[in-house]
């Protein structure tokens, strides 16, 4: 058995962890110069953020790929991946623009004697109803980059053979930033093997393949739960946390520096309206790259630490491990990764080719968030709740760092020559935002095929969506759904 190999073997062992968290390290910190000018409240926009953020060497070059290193070695040969990826940069929703114009038109109405309330009464409000969550053009780029990266992180399976071949499979959710988001991704795949340039519609009348494949069942299972439509989604109560939050001294404190800086009554503003000029600073420098913004000038960095909690508040109890229906939801998302995965293994060991290599499948924050709670990631101690902000500072659970635009969570399936058994050939490595994420059990970040079966066995087998979504009682949601 080769050195690398047993380096690798089972949940790799502590000398090769230590080596691979010193390249992630080392990576990190040989870019900390690259961050140190951007403007320190885009690490707080929660679902709001960039994706750059995460990989920060991005801004520089967007096609940068620096995680092959941290890949399984050549006597491990990728069979099959299988990823969830949230769409790309989008325009705020109609909602969210409906609170923007209400806060500018406060500024206007209200707003006088500073250079910034100056700057905030000329600001164009350039966001418009019709905009409503969709796709911009930077949400395009986020997702031809993140094609062109993994298919050079990933040659074996994205070949230009297999895209003609169909040997790919792109499903969608059914939304507009979702169905773009995928067709830039195939877009970017196209480019790679074609040379196509990017948003081209010249097509290979055999491509038959490259239309996204809408499957809301899977991408958005959670509008199709009625448990969660009804105890969560539509019950008022469910946010209780949230609400409670933004009453609370730390986002009053906030409201009155705002409200001071503004000079607007302080009961003329709401946690709400605060949020929106936060989240206009994110659209901002998501959308148009502005970095200057007059929005970012109302708020400090304790202002930005608070306003991320109230966003990953929402998403905790709406999403999270608040309810547990929130990740019960994703059973059938969770079993199918695991059928491709199956399959693949099936497939292989009977030495046939792998009949779908690249399966990719496009959906919303709501759509990973679930999956990662269900399988245990980011999981904290104590629950996110309105009182313990200054406890959770340290919190596992940061939107923002899981699941920003263009998120994207990878299962990748390895074949591995040299094993001892014919069980260790198989093995499995999970990608976040192209960062190896640990399993949440061993907190290594390989692991056998089938000792990943029997781990999640719980989930695989008894996990029945259409059980768990049964609504049996109206009412409540009770304490032991914590
Ligand atoms: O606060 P907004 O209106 O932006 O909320 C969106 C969701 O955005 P997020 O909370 O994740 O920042 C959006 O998720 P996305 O992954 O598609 O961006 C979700 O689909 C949409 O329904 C909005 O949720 P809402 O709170 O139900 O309005």
């Amino acid at each position: 058995m080769s050195f690398a190999f047993t380096m690798y073997r089972r949940c790799v062992p502590k000398a090769a962890q230590i080596l691979l968290i010193s390249v992630t390290w080392f990576c990190s910190v040989g870019h900390t110069s690259i961050t140190s000018d951007f403007p320190r409240l885009a690490s707080y926009f929660g679902t709001k953020t960039r994706y750059e953020e995460i990989n920060p060497f991005l801004l520089e070059n967007p096609l940068l790929v620096n995680r092959k290193q941290d890949l399984l070695p050549n006597t491990c040969t990728p069979l099959q991946i299988v990823s969830v990826i949230r769409h790309g940069t989008r325009y705020p929703t109609h909602k969210q623009i409906k609170k923007m114009k209400k806060m500018h038109n406060l500024i206007l109405q209200y707003g006088g004697g500073s250079d910034l309330v100056e700057d905030l009464r000329n600001w164009n409000m350039w966001y418009e109803d019709w905009m409503d969550g969709q796709l911009v053009q930077k949400g395009e780029q986020d997702m031809n980059n993140l094609a062109l990266r993994l298919s050079s992180l990933f040659p074996s399976l994205f070949t230009a053979e297999k895209f003609k071949n169909c040997n790919m499979t792109f499903l969608t959710s059914s939304k507009h930033r979702c169905v773009d988001s995928t067709k830039a991704f195939i877009s970017g795949l196209e480019q790679r093997f074609f040379g196509f340039p990017q948003g081209s519609i010249i097509g290979l009348d055999e491509l038959i393949c490259r239309e996204p494949v809408v499957n809301d069942t899977l991408m958005r299972f959670f509008d199709h739960c009625e448990k969660f439509v009804v105890q969560v989604e539509d019950n008022d109560t469910a946010m209780h946390e949230v609400d409670k939050f933004k009453e609370s001294p730390e986002m009053m404190k906030v409201l009155r520096r705002i409200s001071a800086l503004l000079n607007i009554p302080e009961d003329e503003l709401n946690a709400d309206l605060i949020q929106v000029a936060f989240f206009t600073c994110s659209f901002e420098l998501a959308i148009n790259n502005t970095e200057n913004s007059p929005w970012c000038k109302l708020f400090d960095e304790e202002d930005g630490k608070v306003l991320e909690y109230l966003n990953d508040l929402k998403q905790y109890w709406k999403r999270g491990y608040g309810f547990a229906i929130n990740s019960r939801s994703s059973c059938s998302l969770f079993q199918h990764i695991f059928q491709h995965l199956e399959t693949a293994v099936a497939e292989s060991k009977r030495s046939q080719k792998v009949s779908n290599p690249v399966v990719m499948q496009f959906g919303h924050a709501e759509t990973l968030l679930p999956l990662l709670a269900l399988m245990g990631l980011f999981k904290d101690e104590k629950p996110l709740t309105a009182e313990n902000f200054s406890l959770q500072s340290e919190r596992k659970f940061r939107s923002g760092r899981i699941v920003p635009y263009a998120s994207n969570l990878v299962f990748v399936l390895y074949h591995c020559d040299l094993a001892e058994t014919p069980e260790d050939e198989y093995q499995v490595q999970m990608l976040l935002n192209e960062n190896l994420l640990p399993f949440p059990h061993s907190h290594q970040s390989v692991c056998v095929y089938d000792d990943l079966k029997k781990q999640y066995s719980h989930l695989l087998e008894n996990c029945h969506v259409t059980e768990e979504c049964k609504l049996l009682k109206v009412g409540h949601v009770s304490e032991d759904e914590l």
